[in-house]
């Protein structure tokens, strides 16, 4: 982990929320952490919360905006800067606040110079006051990082991109997930029985019947695995179920469920969200590479840590940090999750198998190979009654949300899932 970050104390007003916002950014783009996980540490010196805030909305800007932003840098510059300059990631956050965030030009220049003292502040002043004097816009549709547009060209065409590109462009709407249709909620457009959609921007905290504990939030995508499994029938393991969404379906839909999670922290955070909503379930710290449970289950449910690429509308920081070694390791620790869980479910009980990833090396992939090992396992296919209207299921019975699917709603997060049996 890097040094807590001391502050100048030279600086002048705002300089400081800019150096935040540089730190974010070489946090995310040079050592792949999450931009959420890096927030405590590059924003140490902030007092107040709105600069916090601010330094977070510069840096989510920058990495939705990321390849258009670099490509206005380029189009102004003789020779391109390396992508890990301080003089093109000062040039980003400057641009990225004159251009979406509506900070006045001059702001954003001053604030951003000090980021470059003793290097190249005349290039960085010069780059920036071209564009501005061009008028410099982006496009209306975000580009997508070169890698991961032409990764999901090959995976799922490119009408998917443009879709994913559009997606990046609008604040996604909030999802809540209701204990039951009878609790007192926001309202809003359900799309389904126990959900409802509120409008972007929409406070958690503020929204009617937080208190009272009758709903969480939750995608739509991210609710589908739990669903699957239906009414409470026995004993269901929810295996990395930190920090708890599914566990509270699964315990509000009258399971007996066993939360495991290899992270005290996010336990920590399920335990607190199980209190406020008054459900209950059994939680343990464990890794399950191996732990061993007592008895099998009637159920299990895998929402296997991944490389998140689903999930970008809310945190575009994935689009960067998913490079092709963070994929393979997670396909490997997806691959060593599903092989010991599949012989922790009792002959006759489901296994559920959950990505927000769009990647299919973690979807579709895995759970070929584990069909192909397990004889004892087949697909128990996903109908269209399991899933919101507008949503059918794949040609072999899997679920696979992707970029531009309800668009028109608001669209939803990228996942995968798969239902399966295990032959009684
Ligand atoms: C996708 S998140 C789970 C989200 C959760 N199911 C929910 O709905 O709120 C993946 C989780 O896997 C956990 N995890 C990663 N490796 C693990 C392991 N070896 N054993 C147990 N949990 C693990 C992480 O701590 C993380 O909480």
């Amino acid at each position: 982990m890097a040094a807590p970050y001391k502050p100048n104390r030279d600086d002048a007003p705002g300089v400081p929320t800019r150096r935040a916002a540089l730190r974010l950014l070489d946090a995310v783009l040079r050592r792949g952490q999450a931009l959420e996980g890096a927030l405590h540490n590059a924003t140490q010196g902030l007092d107040h919360p709105s600069d916090r805030a601010l330094a977070h909305a510069i840096a989510a800007q920058v990495l939705r905006r990321l390849a258009d932003l670099d490509a206005l840098i380029d189009s102004a510059t003789r020779l391109p800067l390396p992508d890990d300059a301080k003089a093109r990631t000062a040039l980003r956050i400057a641009l990225a606040q004159a251009i979406l965030l509506e900070t006045p030009p001059h702001a954003a220049i001053s604030t951003v110079l000090p980021l470059v003292d003793g290097g190249p502040r005349k290039l960085v002043h010069g780059v920036f006051g071209t564009l501005m004097r061009q008028g410099a816009t982006l496009p209306e549709t975000p580009a997508l990082p070169p890698i991961v547009a032409a990764r999901w060209t090959a995976a799922w065409g490119a009408e998917m991109v443009a879709a994913a590109g559009r997606a990046i462009a609008d604040q996604p709407p909030l999802d809540l997930s209701l204990k039951s249709d009878a609790v007192e909620h926001p309202d809003g457009v359900s799309l389904m029985p126990r959900h409802v959609r509120l409008p972007a921007g929409t406070g958690v905290r503020a929204a009617e019947g937080f208190g009272e504990g009758g709903w969480w939030v939750q995608d739509l995508a991210a609710s589908l695995p739990a669903r699957l499994l239906g009414d409470g029938a026995g004993r269901v393991l929810d295996l990395c179920a930190a920090p708890g969404g599914k566990t509270m379906q699964l315990a509000a839909a009258g399971w007996q469920v066993t939360a495991l999670d290899v992270s005290e922290s996010r336990l920590a955070r399920l335990s607190d969200n199980l209190t406020r909503t008054g459900l209950s379930a059994d939680v343990v710290v464990a890794d399950a590479l191996s732990w061993t449970p007592p008895e099998p289950f009637d159920a299990i449910l895998i929402d296997a840590p991944c490389s998140a690429t689903g999930i970008f509308r809310r945190h575009p920081d994935v689009l960067h940090r998913a490079s092709p070694r963070v994929i393979a390791e997670a396909r490997d620790i997806q691959a060593a999750l599903l092989a010991r869980a599949g012989d922790w479910v009792r002959p006759g009980g489901t296994i559920i198998y959950a990505v927000c990833s769009l990647e299919p090396e973690e979807g579709e992939a895995q759970v070929a190979a584990l069909l192909d090992a397990r004889k004892d396992f087949a697909v128990s296919p996903v109908t269209g009654g399991d899933l919101p209207g507008g949503i059918a299921p794949t040609a072999e019975g899997f679920v696979r949300t992707l970029p531009g699917m309800l668009a028109d709603a608001g669209g939803l997060d990228g996942f995968f899932i798969a239902r399966m049996t295990r032959n009684a």
